[in-house]
């Protein structure tokens, strides 16, 4: 039986790309993972999958932005992540004025699920409904499934709520979670919402990459 959303493999997705990047240092989607950027590795990942692109959704200047339209946050200012769904939002209403729902996935997790968005969309089973990632107990709400219909009050929370947490934007409204596995490689098993903040993150993804690579 189809579920809410008919075509689940016809999902606008949107890569959240704003932020401080602070624990970096410096903007995260250029930080060299072997020999590619994280923005190259994911957006050749989103391709491979052939989801409906996408637009990087930042508030600053980007020197390259892999043929991504770049969609600033409506609200300046390095709200979060939540400016970032909310602009997601916005902007999907303008492109694909028939699509319900739009994914985002960060920047800075390079080995995320290619099923991501058709799973996530799978188990929307309502209008109004939000749908989050998780893998080994945790949530990952930037890996989401956002309707747009609740475009509205996440404006009007985004600025009257001071924290501005997404779990306690969730709260708000009825969630299904989605469980992803692990990557099993030779090293151990990977969290495909693996995601990389600092630098020693980068050196500890550099070793995902190559148990990753030593699979057939
Ligand atoms: N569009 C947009 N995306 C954001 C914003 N803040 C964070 N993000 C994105 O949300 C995801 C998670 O961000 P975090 O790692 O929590 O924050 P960050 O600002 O990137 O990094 P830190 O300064 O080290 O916390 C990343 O993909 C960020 O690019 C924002 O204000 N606007």
């Amino acid at each position: 039986m189809p579920g809410f959303i008919a075509n689940t493999e016809d999902i606008p997705v949107v890569l959240l790309a704003g932020g401080r990047s602070s624990r970096m240092g410096a903007n995260k989607a250029f930080s060299l993972l072997g020999e590619e950027s994280l923005l190259a590795r994911i957006a050749a990942r989103i391709a491979q999958r052939q989801m409906k692109p996408i637009a990087l959704n930042a508030d600053t200047d980007w020197p390259d932005t892999m043929g991504m339209d770049l969609v600033p946050d409506r609200i300046p200012g390095k709200l979060g992540p939540l400016a970032g769904v909310l602009a997601a939002m916005q902007d999907t209403t303008l492109r694909y004025p028939h699509a319900s729902h739009v994914a985002t996935l960060p920047i800075d997790s390079p080995f995320f699920p290619l099923d991501l968005a058709p799973r996530l969309a799978q188990a929307i089973e309502g209008p109004n409904e939000i749908a989050i990632a998780a893998s080994l107990s945790q949530d990952h709400p930037v890996f989401g499934l956002w309707p747009v219909s609740i475009a509205a009050d996440l404006g009007t929370w985004i600025v009257s709520d001071e924290k501005r947490r997404v779990r306690d934007f969730l709260a708000r409204h009825q969630v299904r979670r989605v469980d992803f596995a692990a990557v099993e490689t030779p090293i151990g098993p990977l969290d495909p919402f693996f995601n990389i903040n600092t630098p020693a993150d980068l050196i500890e993804a550099e070793k995902w990459l190559a148990a990753l690579e030593s699979m057939p």
